[in-house]
């Protein structure tokens, strides 16, 4: 809020003076009624009805201005904030996110920050214009008569005190619905997301089920809630009425002329009425307190050391000579189990390297260490004999282009996906690009071209139609380091070959690792790496491999032929 914290002031001015004036208009309505003011009868209540109209006037004027004040601040507030935790969030290292479901921490965030914006536009304010009542209403009332208000405050702290208490136990419920709605609301994102998948396995009435009795669950935590909300309010109406009555009670016995019991009992119901909203003022910023430790939480994580890349500084500019030197890894997530032990290989600029393997071998967690998204345990990794970790993470990766196996494209055009290999990838170069890799000549045959929306995550292509852009991408992004995940899924013997083809020109005059399936790919590659359960148990190069006669590489590639 410090940038804005001008606005903010006047704001703060703003809502004192409005505050302040609406002191005034009990005293002003008990001078009305006055019966002194007999004798001058129409002077005396048109002095006291013009004043009463200008305070009214007044406050409606600095009410205005002030909404609009904190409106504006809460706003410009709220979308640094919003910017501030997303560019922190997507910074995260990928620890952060195998820890947490991404589904729960957006709705989260979204649910931590619209607290804080009734908290910034309403709640504070609300705060503020009780304190002022309260206290100021205390020093008038205690003016007009100190042994009445002696009594009124007999009553009310010992009920501020308990509406406090009370508050704080219900704000303990609140939270544990917010978080069961959290938790419902994953189902909801996780399925929509998913929903091929659902509807595949047939499993609509599991999730309906699975949402059924999450969102169940917190109606009923919220309906228990309800009870003890019931009850606060129940409490709040008892107290102040109850204590209301007594007032006059006690200031007719005392012998009060009417005009000031008016006055007394109107700055009676405005501070009762405060010192209520005042408990429930507290519970709702005890809440947004919670929201922002929640942010702040995510906020004290640590980022990774990312920056913006324009060029990439000569001195760590790769050749693409990669050595792995007994390098062990474990997932953060899961410490006792050992992925990595001991690897050790070596890659040299321009080499097509094959990682082969059963199925959980560590092939792709070898690739998410190339890319540093985790650091070994034991070991280092040097590209041109040179520890990783000393390399700007930024420029590394930028070095490197990954074509996966299960390709993601974004839900825009073909021309938005593309530039993700190179925002200021012009049309020309999109065209060149999405030549090479033999993709050119099904988008030309869209109707929109390059501007052909693919549909969420690339739904509206063909599978071999969505690889051949995740290589177009690459192609623009023109990398020293390329890491191929070769889809395990079978294309058709036309899309193979266009796809087979353009990943051959593709890893051309650059270092290639590839996480071989297919035995072209195996066969043509300088060297292969064979791991098995996380570690190397062979390399060498085809002719090589195949010629040992128990070895695991033999074995997997008859198995390949068998089938
Ligand atoms: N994020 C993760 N957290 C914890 N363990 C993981 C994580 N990702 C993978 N693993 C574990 O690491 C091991 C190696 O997985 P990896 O994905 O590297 O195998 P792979 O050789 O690529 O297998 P596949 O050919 O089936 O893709 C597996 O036992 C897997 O359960």
């Amino acid at each position: 809020m410090k940038p804005f914290w001008a606005e903010f002031t006047l704001g703060m001015l703003f809502l004192l003076v409005s505050s302040s004036a609406g002191l005034a208009f009990p005293q002003l309505l008990g001078d009305l009624v006055d019966p002194k003011n007999h004798d001058v009868l129409f002077q005396g209540m048109n002095r006291a009805g013009l004043l009463l109209v200008a305070v009214l006037v007044g406050q409606s004027i600095f009410s205005f201005f002030r909404i609009v004040l904190f409106v504006n601040v809460t706003e410009k507030t709220l979308a640094a904030l919003r910017q501030t935790i997303y560019s922190h969030l997507i910074k995260l290292p990928m620890k952060f996110f195998l820890e947490r479901r991404v589904g729960e921490l957006s709705s989260r965030i979204s649910s931590d920050i619209s607290l804080l914006q009734e908290t910034f536009t309403t709640t504070l304010a609300e705060f503020i214009r009780q304190i002022i009542l309260v206290i100021g209403g205390i020093i008038i009332l205690l003016i007009t008569s100190w042994q009445l208000t002696a009594f009124m405050l007999a009553i009310f702290p010992i009920m501020m005190v308990i509406a406090v208490f009370f508050g704080k136990f219900i704000r303990e419920f609140s939270k544990e619905v917010q978080e069961e709605v959290a938790a419902s609301n994953t189902v909801v994102e996780e399925t929509l997301q998913g929903i091929l998948n659902v509807k595949a396995f047939a499993n609509e009435y599991f999730e309906i089920a699975r949402y059924r009795v999450r969102t169940n669950a917190a109606a009923r935590i919220g309906m228990k809630g309800g009870k003890f909300r019931g009850a606060f309010s129940s409490f709040i109406i008892l107290g102040i009425f109850g204590a209301l009555v007594a007032v006059i009670w006690r200031g007719v016995a005392i012998g009060m002329t009417t005009p000031s019991l008016i006055s007394f009992v109107l700055y009676s119901v405005f501070i009762g009425g405060s010192v209520a909203g005042l408990a429930e003022v507290y519970t709702n910023l005890q809440r947004s307190i919670g929201a922002t430790e929640h942010l702040l939480e995510i906020l004290d994580e640590p980022e990774e050391d990312i920056t913006e890349v324009h060029t990439i500084a000569p001195e760590n500019q790769l050749d693409g000579q990669i050595s792995f030197r007994n390098l062990s890894f474990h997932y953060p997530s899961r410490p006792d189990l050992q992925i990595l032990q001991d690897v050790s290989f070596e890659v040299y600029a321009d080499q097509k390297v094959a990682l082969v393997g059963p199925s959980g071998a560590g092939k792709s967690t070898i690739v998410s260490l190339l890319l540093r998204l985790y650091d070994g345990v034991g070991g280092e990794i040097l590209f041109d004999g040179r520890d990783n970790r000393t390399i700007p993470l930024s420029e590394l990766r930028t070095q490197m282009a990954v074509v996966p196996q299960d390709v993601f494209l974004f839900g825009g055009t073909i021309a938005e996906n593309l530039a993700y290999g190179k925002p200021d990838a012009t049309p020309e170069e999109m065209e060149e690009a999405a030549r090479k890799a033999n993709a050119w000549e099904f988008i030309q045959r869209f109707p929109l071209g390059l501007n052909t929306v693919v549909g969420e995550r690339g739904i509206q292509l063909s599978g071999g139609q969505r690889q051949r852009i995740a290589i177009a991408r690459a192609v623009l992004k023109n990398p020293r380091i390329l890491i191929l995940d070769e889809a395990t899924s079978a294309l058709d013997s036309e899309s193979e070959k266009l796809v087979q083809d353009a990943l051959d020109k593709l890893m051309e005059g650059r270092t290639s690792i590839v996480i071989a399936h297919r035995l072209a790919t195996v066969r043509k590659a300088d060297k292969i790496i064979v791991l098995d359960k996380g570690r190397i148990v062979e390399e060498g190069t085809h002719a090589e491999l195949i010629g040992l006669d128990s070895g695991l590489y033999r074995m997997l590639s008859d198995m390949q032929f068998a089938s």
